[in-house]
């Protein structure tokens, strides 16, 4: 392959392409739903987000020689496919790992100040402990949150401190669920939460997914769910995206359109690991630091402290989730327009930036709370 002069087809949506990819060659953007086969036909690099389903009816008879995805899921991707094609692949692992985290605890503060509960009382179960579960729970075990850990796959490599799902789901006050999506292997997660084990929840729970829709089976949730509303659902993924049940959707109390990781941070440093990877790839010498393109994300969030503020204050006002919940339950209003409605509010996500990027500025925190900042991942100078 050509180390510039490339042919470069890429989702739409990926943002810092120019600024990353500009200098390799042509960048020709599209609608991921729709890029197909024709569209890849002079291509030598291809670059999706979660939309695109990458596989042999994509990329038969094309150039294509990479392929990268700006996201840390790889479901869409048939690697298996790529491989034995010898066509060179990377995701973004861990990129909008601190989203969800901070997605995730914005979320549970909600629902703590609105039920009158901390959530150093709770327990919280993570299920699936890797790039994103693992950054909660670091988080939250800072705060002082009881946890138990579920990660089957991480058990059988001799880890220990995990539970079983079933022991997680009796115990836990708090459900927040990050696997992949997986349909083979030892420990599939497609509809890992089912009508079989929905009711071992406890009374009074929580229970959230923001790691893919199908592991829970939403029909068997619904269904439960028409019983069992003492739960509280928050999900921010659903089986069939971008359609989305209405019926589960009126009975969350928060939904949202898949933008846990979606800060600009996350989606920017997606960017730039598919970057660094093609560089290495093409033995290119990388031009551009992940600094350069965060600096020009834009202005880093000022929070101006008076005195008095609360852990949640804060955090609310970096990321509130019911911003997002509301333009949500609008797209539901027109079920035909609905899936159309689901991708343009992601199209048009507005800026979200990471704790860490927040300027605190004011008042100074009291120890307590400076503590609790910098466990969910605020800087303090
Ligand atoms: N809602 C959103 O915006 C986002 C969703 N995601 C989803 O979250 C998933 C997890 O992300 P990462 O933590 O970065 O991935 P990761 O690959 O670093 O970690 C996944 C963990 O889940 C564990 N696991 C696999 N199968 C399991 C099972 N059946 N039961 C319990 N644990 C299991 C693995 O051993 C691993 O430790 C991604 O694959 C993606 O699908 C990721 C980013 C944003
Ligand atoms: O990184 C992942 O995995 C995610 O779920 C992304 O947040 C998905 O974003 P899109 O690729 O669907 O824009």
């Amino acid at each position: 392959m050509k180390s510039t002069g490339l042919n470069i087809v890429a989702d739409e949506n990926i943002p810092a392409l120019e600024r990353l990819f500009g200098h390799l060659g042509e960048i020709r953007k599209l609608p991921g739903r729709t890029i197909q086969n024709s569209d890849l036909q002079h291509a030598d690099l291809l670059l999706v987000r979660s939309v695109t389903r990458v596989d042999q009816t994509l990329l038969e008879d094309t150039p294509v020689r990479f392929v990268g995805t700006a996201t840390i899921g790889t479901d869409h991707i048939d690697t298996d496919w790529l491989k034995r094609n010898n066509i060179g692949f990377s995701s973004a692992p861990g990129c909008n790992a601190d989203a969800v985290a901070e997605y995730v605890i914005s979320n549970l503060l909600l629902v703590a100040g609105e039920n009158d509960f901390r959530l150093t009382d709770k327990v919280v179960g993570i299920v699936g402990v890797g790039n994103v579960g693992r950054r909660l729970q670091q988080r939250l075990a800072k705060l002082g949150v009881k946890l138990l850990l579920n990660d089957p796959p991480r058990a059988d490599a001799g880890e220990k401190g995990f539970v079983a799902l079933s022991q997680l789901l009796q115990q836990a006050d708090i459900i927040c669920l990050h696997t992949p999506l997986t349909k083979s292997g030892s420990h599939p997660s497609f509809h890992l939460l089912n009508e079989d084990n929905l009711d071992l929840i406890k009374p009074g729970a929580i229970l959230l997914n923001a790691g893919r829709g199908p592991v829970i089976d939403n029909k068997a949730l619904l269904d439960w769910h028409c019983k069992r509303n003492d739960v509280t659902l928050l999900l921010d993924v659903w089986e069939a995206e971008p359609v989305v049940d209405a019926h589960l959707a009126q009975r969350v109390r928060i939904g949202t359109p898949h933008i846990a990781g979606y800060s600009l941070d996350g989606k920017i440093r997606g960017t730039w690991m598919l970057y660094r990877a093609f560089c290495l790839q093409q033995n290119i010498v990388p031009q551009i630091e992940l600094s350069d393109c965060l600096a020009e994300a834009g202005p880093e969030p000022e929070v101006q402290l008076q005195g008095g503020e609360t852990l949640t204050d804060i955090v609310h006002a970096i990321y509130q989730p019911e911003a997002d919940f509301k333009h949500f339950m609008d797209s539901l209003v027109d079920a035909e327009s609905q899936p159309l409605a689901f991708d343009l509010l992601r199209k048009n996500y507005p800026v979200r930036r990471e704790f860490v990027a927040a300027k605190l500025s004011g008042a100074k925190p009291s120890a307590e709370l400076a503590e609790q900042l910098s466990a969910v991942g605020f800087c303090l100078d």
